[in-house]
C-alpha cells in the first residue's frame, strides 16, 4: 500500500532567498567568525541587531490554544477550522463555495455507488455458470461502475474549477482584512515589537487561507471517499473498520509531530527571517545604493546575509533530520499494522468466515478506504497547519481592534483660543525610566507662530506628536480650550492638523499625488495644487519636471525622476499647505532649503499666521525664530523657558538662559572674529544676519 510520508520541513511562507555565490570579495575582520552555529546567537545577530532575534517559545501567548496538535485536539478543532475558512470563502464568493461543496458531496456519492457496483460485479464474476453468462450478469453493474467513475471525474473537474476561482478571492479578502486592521492601529502598536511579531506571522494568514480552500476541498473529497469505503467495509464485515483505522494511525501521528515542530520553529524564527530579508532588501535598495558603493558596504552585507541564511539552513536541517526519524518510525508501525490487517483478512477467508467475492471487494475497499483515511488525516493536518497562520491573522485582527485608533468622541471647539499642555508626561514604549516629556505645561495660543527649540532629543518632536494625537500622554492633559484631546474625536483632531515632519514621507508616486495626498479624501483640484506649490515656492520646480505634475518621483521605475533634498522639502511643505489644517506644524522646515527659499518660507509662515492660522515651528536655527510670537524652550523633556525672542535674550543675569546660551553659540559662528560676543553678553538687537543658518 502506498504510504504518504510526512512533508519535509519547508519554509514556503517566507520568501526563499538563495545564498549568494561566494565571490572573492574582501570581507571585514569579523567575517571569519563561524556564524553557522545556531545553538548560540550568531555573530551577525549580535553585531547588526544587538542580540538574538529568535523568540523563546515560552513567551507564546497562543501556545495553549494553537500548539496542541495531538489527534484529539485536531479533530476537535476541525469544525472551527472549516468554519473559519468557510466564512472567508463566503465573503469572497458564495456561488463558487456552493459549487465546491456540492461537487465534493457528489463525488463521495459516486465513489460509494462505484464500490457497491464493483462488489456486484465481483459477486457475479465469482458465481457459478459459464463465462459468457457471468459476464452478461455483471454487465449491468459494470455499466453502473463506469457511470459512477465518469460522474466522479466530471464532478472533480467542476470542483477544481470552482476552487481555482475561489482561492485568489479568499486570499484577497484575507489580505484586505490584514491591511485594513493594520492601518487602523495606533502608532504605538506599530512600534511595539510583540505586535510587530504578530504582524510578521499574520502576514502569512492570507496565503494560508488560500491554501486552506484547497485543503478543505481535499478534506471534503477524502472524507466522502472514506465514508463510501467505510460504509461498504462495515457492510462486508464489522471487523474490517478497526483494521482500517489501525493502518492509518502511525502516519497521522508522524504528520502531526512534523507539523507541530515546523510551526514552533517558524514562530521562534520569524523575526530572524525578517532581519535576513531586511539585509537582502538593502542590497537592492535604491536609497542605500550610493552608500553601499561609496563605502563598499556590499561585501559586508552579503557576508551577514549569508551568515543569517546559514543559521536558518541549520534549523531546516534539524527539522529535516527529525522529520526523517519520525517518518521511519511511522513507516515501521504502518507496515506491522498492514501485515496484521491482511493476515486477519486471510484468516477469515481461510476459515470460511468470508466469501471469496466479499474478500476481493474488501481488499479493494481497504485499499481505497486506507488511502482515503491516510489522505484525510494528511489533508486535515495540512489544513490544521495552515489554520495556525490563519489563527494568527484572526488574533492580529482582534488585537488590532483593541489597539485601534478610537472612533468618535467629544467634538473639539470650533475656534479654540489656545491649546494647553497641563503637566504632560510621556515615555516611549521600551524606554522605561527615560521620560521623553516630563511635567510639561505650556500654552499654544491659536493664530500665532509658536516656536519649539531645544537641543537634540529634548522632546520637541515628541511634543508635537502628542499634539497631533499620534501618541497619548501617560500623565497630564492636552486641552483644546476646555476639551481634553484624549476624549476628543481623533478623526476631527487630525483633520485640524497639517504636519511637515523631519521624516515626512516621500511617496513613490507622481508629483501631483505627492502634494494632493495631503487630503486624500477630496478630489484633486488643480487650483489647490497650484496654490500649495506657490506657498512652498515650488512652482518652478513643478514646471521644470519632465512631465510636470504627472512626473513620477521614484527612482528605479520607468520615467522615474529624482528630486534633491530641498526640492522634496518644498513638496512636503506644499503637501502640508494642501491639507489646509488650522494647525500647521513644521518640524525643521528649512533644513534642506537654500537661503532664498528659506526667506520665502518665513514670509509665507508670517502671512499664514496673520490670516489666523496657528503655526508650530520646530527649528535649530535660532535666528529663524525671531518671527515667532512665543518661544518654548525644552531641555531633557522639560520646559525650561518660555517667552518672546526679545524676552528670552534679555532675561536677567540670574534668570533662565538656555535659549540665550544656544543663541550666542550659533551667533558666534557667523560673527566676524572681532565681534564674537561672549556668552551672556550678546545683545538681542544685534544678531548677525543669518544667525543660526
Ligand atoms: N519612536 C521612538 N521610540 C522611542 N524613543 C523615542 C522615539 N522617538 C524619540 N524617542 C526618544 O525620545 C527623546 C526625545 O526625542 P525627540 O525626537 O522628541 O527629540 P527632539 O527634541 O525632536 O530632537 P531633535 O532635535 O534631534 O529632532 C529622545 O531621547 C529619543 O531618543
Amino acid at each position: 500500500m502506498a504510504r504518504r510520508t510526512p512533508r519535509t520541513p519547508r519554509t514556503p511562507r517566507r520568501p526563499q532567498v538563495d545564498t549568494p555565490r561566494e565571490g572573492r570579495q574582501p570581507t571585514p575582520d569579523h567575517a571569519t567568525t563561524d556564524t553557522s552555529d545556531t545553538s548560540d546567537t550568531s555573530e551577525s545577530e549580535k553585531l547588526l541587531f544587538g542580540g538574538p532575534l529568535r523568540y523563546d517559545m515560552g513567551f507564546s501567548k497562543h501556545e495553549d490554544a494553537f500548539l496542541q496538535l495531538n489527534l484529539r485536539a485536531m479533530v476537535r478543532r476541525l469544525p472551527l477550522l472549516l468554519r473559519m475558512t468557510g466564512e472567508l470563502a463566503r465573503e469572497a464568493d458564495k456561488g463558487a463555495l456552493r459549487a465546491v461543496a456540492l461537487a465534493e458531496v457528489g463525488r463521495g456519492a459516486s465513489s460509494a455507488v462505484g464500490l457497491i457496483a464493483v462488489n456486484r460485479v465481483l459477486a457475479h464474476l465469482l458465481a457459478a455458470g459459464s463465462t459468457a453468462e457471468r459476464l452478461g450478469q455483471a454487465s449491468g453493474a459494470l455499466a453502473v461502475a463506469g457511470t459512477a467513475a465518469l460522474a466522479g471525474a466530471v464532478l472533480r473537474a467542476l470542483s477544481t474549477a470552482a476552487t481555482g476561482q475561489l482561492e485568489p478571492k479568499v486570499e484577497r479578502v484575507a489580505t484586505e482584512r490584514y491591511l485594513a486592521h493594520t492601518a487602523r492601529v495606533e502608532l504605538a502598536a506599530v512600534e511595539d515589537d510583540e505586535f510587530h511579531k504578530l504582524l510578521d506571522s499574520a502576514q502569512y494568514g492570507a496565503s494560508s487561507a488560500r491554501r486552506m480552500v484547497q485543503y478543505c476541498q481535499n478534506v471534503l473529497g477524502a472524507l466522502m471517499s472514506l465514508i463510501a469505503a467505510a460504509g461498504v467495509l462495515a457492510l462486508l464485515h464489522p471487523l474490517l473498520l478497526p483494521l482500517l483505522v489501525a493502518m492509518t494511525l502511525p502516519s497521522s501521528w508522524a504528520a502531526l509531530s512534523v507539523a507541530r515542530r515546523r510551526y514552533l520553529s517558524f514562530q521562534a524564527w520569524v523575526q530572524h527571517t525578517r532581519a535576513g530579508n531586511l539585509i537582502s532588501r538593502m542590497l537592492i535598495s535604491t536609497d542605500a545604493a550610493p552608500e553601499i558603493r561609496v563605502h563598499n558596504v556590499g561585501p559586508f552585507l552579503l557576508h551577514h546575509f549569508r551568515a543569517m541564511s546559514q543559521s536558518q539552513e541549520a534549523e531546516q536541517r534539524r527539522l529535516a533530520r527529525l522529520a526523517a526519524r519520525t517518518g521511519l518510525i511511522a513507516a515501521g508501525w504502518t507496515g506491522l499494522a498492514t501485515a496484521a490487517a491482511y493476515a486477519t483478512l486471510g484468516g477469515m477467508l481461510w476459515t470460511g468466515a468470508m466469501a471469496l467475492s466479499v474478500g476481493g471487494t474488501a481488499v479493494l475497499a481497504i485499499r481505497s478506504g486506507s488511502s482515503s483515511l491516510d489522505n484525510l488525516v494528511l489533508q486535515i493536518n495540512y489544513l490544521h497547519e495552515e489554520s495556525l497562520f490563519v489563527g494568527d491573522l484572526h488574533r492580529l485582527c482582534e488585537e488590532a481592534e483593541l489597539r485601534a485608533v478610537p472612533v468618535g468622541g467629544v467634538p473639539l471647539p470650533e475656534k479654540p483660543e489656545a491649546i494647553t499642555f497641563e503637566d504632560v508626561g510621556f515615555t516611549y514604549q521600551g524606554d522605561a525610566g527615560k521620560r521623553a516629556l516630563d511635567g510639561v505645561s505650556l500654552t499654544i495660543p491659536t493664530g500665532k507662530i509658536v516656536a519649539l527649540v531645544g537641543e537634540n532629543g529634548s522632546g520637541k518632536s515628541t511634543l508635537v506628536k502628542l499634539l497631533c494625537g499620534l501618541y497619548q500622554p501617560d500623565a497630564g492633559r492636552i486641552l483644546w480650550d476646555g476639551v481634553d484631546a484624549a476624549e476628543a474625536d481623533r478623526q476631527e483632531l487630525v483633520s485640524r492638523v497639517a504636519v511637515v515632519g523631519q521624516d515626512f514621507y516621500r511617496w513613490p508616486f507622481t508629483a501631483s499625488v505627492n502634494v494632493s495626498i495631503g487630503r486624500p479624501d477630496v478630489p484633486v483640484r488643480q487650483r489647490r495644487l497650484d496654490d500649495a506649490v506657490g506657498y512652498a515656492g515650488a512652482e518652478d520646480l513643478i514646471a521644470e519636471l519632465p512631465r510636470g505634475w504627472q512626473t513620477l518621483l521614484a527612482r528605479g521605475y520607468k520615467g522615474g525622476h529624482q528630486l534633491s533634498g530641498g526640492e522634496w522639502q518644498r513638496l512636503g511643505l506644499g503637501r502640508a499647505h494642501y491639507r489646509a489644517g488650522e494647525l500647521l506644524i513644521v518640524d525643521e522646515p528649512t533644513s534642506a532649503l537654500d537661503a532664498k527659499a528659506e526667506q520665502h518660507l518665513f514670509e509665507q509662515i508670517r502671512a499664514l499666521a496673520d490670516s489666523g492660522q496657528t503655526i508650530i515651528l520646530i527649528t535649530h536655527r535660532l535666528g529663524s525664530v525671531r518671527a515667532a510670537d512665543l518661544i518654548h524652550v525644552l531641555d531633557h523633556g522639560r520646559l525650561v523657558e518660555s517667552g518672546t525672542f526679545e524676552e528670552l535674550l534679555t532675561s536677567p543675569a540670574n534668570g533662565p538662559k538656555t535659549f540665550r546660551a544656544l543663541y550666542d553659540l550659533q551667533a558666534a559662528q557667523y560673527a566676524p572674529p572681532a565681534q564674537v560676543p561672549q556668552q551672556g553678553t550678546g545683545r538681542a538687537d544685534a544678531p548677525p544676519a543669518g544667525a543660526g543658518r
